[in-house]
């Protein structure tokens, strides 16, 4: 650390922030788990670990994974998922906030599709570097530091000392009780040294606070996406850093004092300035002049102010009139509290409301005017400012915003943290190097919504919700209690007609917010260390996977209401997929109340969790049922639509067969659109199930298919497969096709397509969900789905067998050989997702490896070619498919009106709405 000679102005926070009635049941809290949350998967895990549940510690099967020369190699343990934590806590005045990394073993699934797979594509640990670690979160929570003795408890109760600092025992699992140290930052890790030795029988290794606040700063600016906003009247405009220059940069903390370092860069930096005058100094005085009792009171007050009425204005000295030789509005103030010096007024005279407006002005706008004169003094650009002061509270950032961007002409833009509450504590925990998590990139994280933990009511929360049936009772209480909860969400159910069913919140009091209380309340970050950015992207940087803004109020209030409308459909498919049980109900019910509990926080505030996209809406709502163990809510309709399409295979194949080229071609993608029909996730759709079979609703949709394209550009993409005249290409070396629903869909729209692909040359790796999401094929569902499709066709066994699907399938191979195929290979890999749509900045490793050698890509559906993607452009051909299924999609962009074929991000075909 470049440090400084001069002392640091406090910056802790000794101010006492009003208490609220503890949320959460104490007596079941010791299993918990909190609403924010980074997690990690190991670096071969299966799947996207998303789960939560927590098992005891099982080393059975204990194995070094990979190369046993290597330093610190990754220990796998397959039988294992209980915790292994490293703690640091960050003890400030007010509270306290924990950082914890609890190891969490997915179980290794190395099946045989898998096995083939990292042969055929050479996927390897790639430039991933060995983790000491192998999956795991790190958690955030936080206490009051008022209430010390529950933080401690809750760390006794998970064992969270345990674990320790000692490197030994974190490689070697095996805990270390004597001279447990926890990483500790803030005043408190001085005044409560000797309790935790007492309490826990732990030391408390101190970490000086500002370098850990500067290295939580670093670390969320480089690796966690919108993470930086601007906030300018009342709204939040996320700010993209660009991680390569990124310093200098300074950080303005403003605590009770304010400090302000010039950070240049990875523990690097100094103070350079400061004031005295901070959070302590508007507390302290509006204290004494309204009698507030709390911190969070008075600035609440200020919302109901107007500072007019005791600041000196510009227009108060100029008759009314602005002062506009030297740019003075008359609104500007001249003077803070200045009224006051002629109007022969006592404190009693004024409300308390303007008083503590002025004050609130008076402090930001001087912090405002200090922190730009300081990054004028060193040529910094960009401010970040933090501190409990700001606590995610819309007035104070704007107040800050105004004055920054007035001094600074507009040149130099106020920018807030996210997750700026944590920032001490994460420091402090990266102080401790043996995690191995401080070269991270910023698409190992993903952030979603607290699904944990959707209430969280009061001001701070004690240890959170972690066991489903912790979850389910939290549910339950919440309903019996109403409105004493500060959390209200009464679960009626929409009607299934129009558009009734749910309230748009009518006064904010009375709803999640992100006000002071709900600052700290950051999204769940998971650090997925095996995600890549997909290698296709052409510019991943501008990359924005979201085609549908939901900052517009107008449609995120219209997907509020289709996902609301859904609920009830999709909470009876849940609950009968899992047999119908009293369990499964109870579940149901809570899954229910959680999932319209976030989006009503939603609605109340889109940008609470980062910029809110329709994937991270419709990824939610797959993400809810997952924390509610619904583990595939649409199994037996897959199952079912495969089936019924599996049948028919074989007769289209054949007709198929009979096709001229040019003929077949256009066939197949206008069985792909047709196919795409079905999809449990659109009303239109699932409205139109009632009205015939699988295979009629399939041949009427085909037939609507073949209207006349409204604009034909499909030459081009038959000039590259088929060739013109003479002119003929070589096949496309490898196409990924990342398909989308089961049924029809897969069986008759894409795997066609494949197989006519493959046999041109082409090999093809279908690209499937990780994880199950509405009725979408899963890379699991897969290879069986081949299998049963290779015992209808030559093509596709040879290609599933060169592509090492069918090792072990359930055909008989009609010709008995199974030598070296001289098949091109169909393989399949998993995307990394649970979700209807992919954002391509977050892929598995297996579908990274399977890009680089890929010179096609074609992507199906409405949720990874349309609402996802639509913008994308790729390095390789391109071909986005999808019905346009939705109304209000196809008649709010004109240019979406048809169902879409698109080559290289140029609209090639469409075809009528259906
Ligand atoms: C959820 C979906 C994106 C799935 O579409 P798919 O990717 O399967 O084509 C789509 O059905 C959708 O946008 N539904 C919105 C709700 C509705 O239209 O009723
Ligand atoms: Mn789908």
């Amino acid at each position: 650390m470049a440090g400084t000679s001069e002392p640091p102005v406090l910056d802790s926070n000794p101010i006492k922030e009003g208490t609220k009635e503890d949320i959460v049941d104490k007596e079941k809290g010791e299993k918990s788990e909190e609403d924010t949350e980074i997690e990690m998967a190991p670096p071969d895990a299966n799947s996207v670990h998303r789960s939560s549940s927590r098992p005891q510690l099982d080393v059975s099967g204990a194995a070094i994974q990979g190369n046993f020369e290597e330093k610190d190699p990754t220990i796998l343990l397959p039988n294992q998922s209980d915790d292994i934590s490293h703690l640091a806590v960050d003890i400030g005045g007010s509270l306290i906030k924990l950082v914890y990394f609890s190891r969490h073993e997915d179980r290794l699934i190395d099946d045989k599709r898998k096995r083939s797979l990292k042969e055929r594509l050479g996927v390897t640990n790639g430039t991933r570097r060995s983790y000491p670690i192998l999956g795991g979160r790190l958690h955030f929570v936080k206490f009051e530091t008022s209430k010390i003795n529950e933080c401690l408890d809750f760390i006794s109760s998970k064992q969270l000392h345990i674990g320790g600092l000692d490197s030994h025992s974190w490689h070697s699992m095996v805990p270390a009780n004597d001279n447990a140290i926890i990483k500790a930052t803030g005043g408190g890790a001085y005044k409560f040294a000797d309790l935790f030795k007492e309490r826990l029988g732990v030391s408390l290794d101190k970490e000086d606070e500002m370098d850990c606040l500067v290295a939580g700063a670093n670390f969320l600016l480089k690796t966690i996406r919108h993470e930086a906003f601007t906030h300018v009247e009342g709204q939040k405009e996320f700010v993209q850093i660009d991680h390569n220059d990124l310093y200098p940069y300074l950080l303005v903390n403003i605590g009770s004092g304010v400090g302000m370092i010039k950070v240049d860069g990875e523990g690097n930096f100094q103070r350079v300035s400061g004031t005295n005058v901070g959070g302590g100094t508007y507390w302290g005085l509006g204290r004494l002049l309204t009698k507030c009792k709390s911190f969070d009171e008075l600035l609440e007050l200020s919302q109901r102010g107007d500072n007019s009425k005791i600041d000196m204005l510009v227009g108060d000295i100029y008759g009314g009139l602005d002062y506009s030789k030297i740019g003075l509005s008359a609104s500007t103030i001249a003077s803070s509290f200045g009224k006051a010096i002629y109007e022969n007024k006592e404190l009693e005279d004024y409300r308390p409301e303007d008083i503590s407006l002025s004050l609130l002005r008076m402090i930001s706008y001087n912090i405002g005017q200090i922190a730009y004169l300081n990054a004028l003094r060193f040529g910094i650009k960009r401010i970040f400012f933090g501190g409990f002061f700001i606590r995610g509270h819309a007035y104070t950032m704007d107040t800050i915003s105004f004055a920054v961007h007035f001094w600074s002409k507009g040149e130099t833009k106020a920018m807030f943290l996210r997750h700026e509450g944590f920032l001490g504590a994460l420091g402090a925990f990266m102080s401790n190097e043996k995690h191995g998590l401080d070269d991270l990139m910023a698409h190992q994280f993903v952030e979603r919504f607290p699904v944990g933990v959707p209430y969280v009511g009061g001001k701070i929360h004690g240890p959170p919700l972690g066991d489903l049936n912790e979850k389910i009772s939290w549910m339950e209480k919440f309903v019996q209690k109403g409105t004493e909860i500060i959390a209200p969400v009464p679960m009626a159910y929409p009607g299934t007609t129009g558009l009734g069913g749910f309230e748009v919140p009518s006064s904010k009091g009375d709803t999640l917010r992100s006000d002071a209380s709900a600052a700290l309340n950051v999204g769940v970050l998971h650090l997925v260390p095996t995600l890549e950015v997909f290698p296709l992207l052409e510019d991943p940087k501008t990359y924005e996977p979201n085609t549908i803004d939901l900052s517009d109020h107008g449609e995120l209030e219209y997907w509020f209401t289709v996902l609301s409308e859904h609920l009830p459909d999709l909470v009876d498919k849940a609950v009968a997929s899992e047999g119908g049980t009293d369990d499964a109900k109870r579940r149901g019910d809570a899954f229910a109340r959680a999932l319209s509990a976030h989006l009503r926080r939603l609605m109340e505030e889109p940008a609470a969790y980062g910029k809110l996209g329709l994937a991270n809406l419709l990824e939610l709502r797959e993400e809810c049922l997952r924390e509610f163990q619904f583990v595939d809510a649409y199994r037996s309709i897959k199952q079912r639509e495969n089936e019924a399409s599996l049948a028919v295979l074989p007769d289209l194949l054949m007709e198929l067969d009979s096709m001229s080229e040019e003929t077949r071609l256009l066939t197949l993608i206008e069985g792909v659109l047709a196919a795409n029909i079905f999809d449990w996730g659109s009303r239109a759709c699932v409205d139109l199930y009632h009205k015939g079979t699988i295979i009629e609703i399939y041949r009427m949709s085909r037939k609507k298919m073949q209207r006349p394209w409204r604009a034909n550009d499909f030459d081009i993409f038959k000039e590259r497969i088929l060739g013109s005249g003479d002119k003929k290409l070589p096949p496309h070396r490898r196409a990924l096709l990342f398909v989308d629903n089961s049924g029809a869909d897969i069986v008759l729209g894409m795997l066609p397509l494949a197989r006519e692909l493959l046999r041109r040359g082409t090999e093809v790796v279908l690209v499937a969900n990780s994880l199950p999401a509405l009725n979408d094929v899963t890379a699991m569902e897969l290879p069986d789905i081949i299998a049963e499709a290779a015992k209808h066709c030559d093509v596709l066994r040879k290609a599933a067998e060169a592509g090492g699907l069918l090792v072990d399938a359930m055909i008989n191979i009609q010709d008995g050989s199974k030598k070296n195929s001289s098949s091109v290979p169909l393989m399949v890999v998993e995307n990394g997702c649970g979700s209807p749509c992919i954002d391509l900045q977050q892929v598995s490793s297996e579908l990274a490896a399977a890009a680089k050698d890929a010179d096609l890509m074609i992507l199906e559906g409405m949720g990874r070619a349309l609402h996802t993607n639509f913008n994308a452009r790729f390095k390789c051909d391109a071909l986005k498919l999808a019905m346009v299924k939705n109304q209000r999609v196809s008649t709010s962009a004109p240019m979406l009106a048809f169902s879409l074929l698109r080559w290289d991000g140029k609209v090639l075909q469409s075809s009528c709405w259906l």
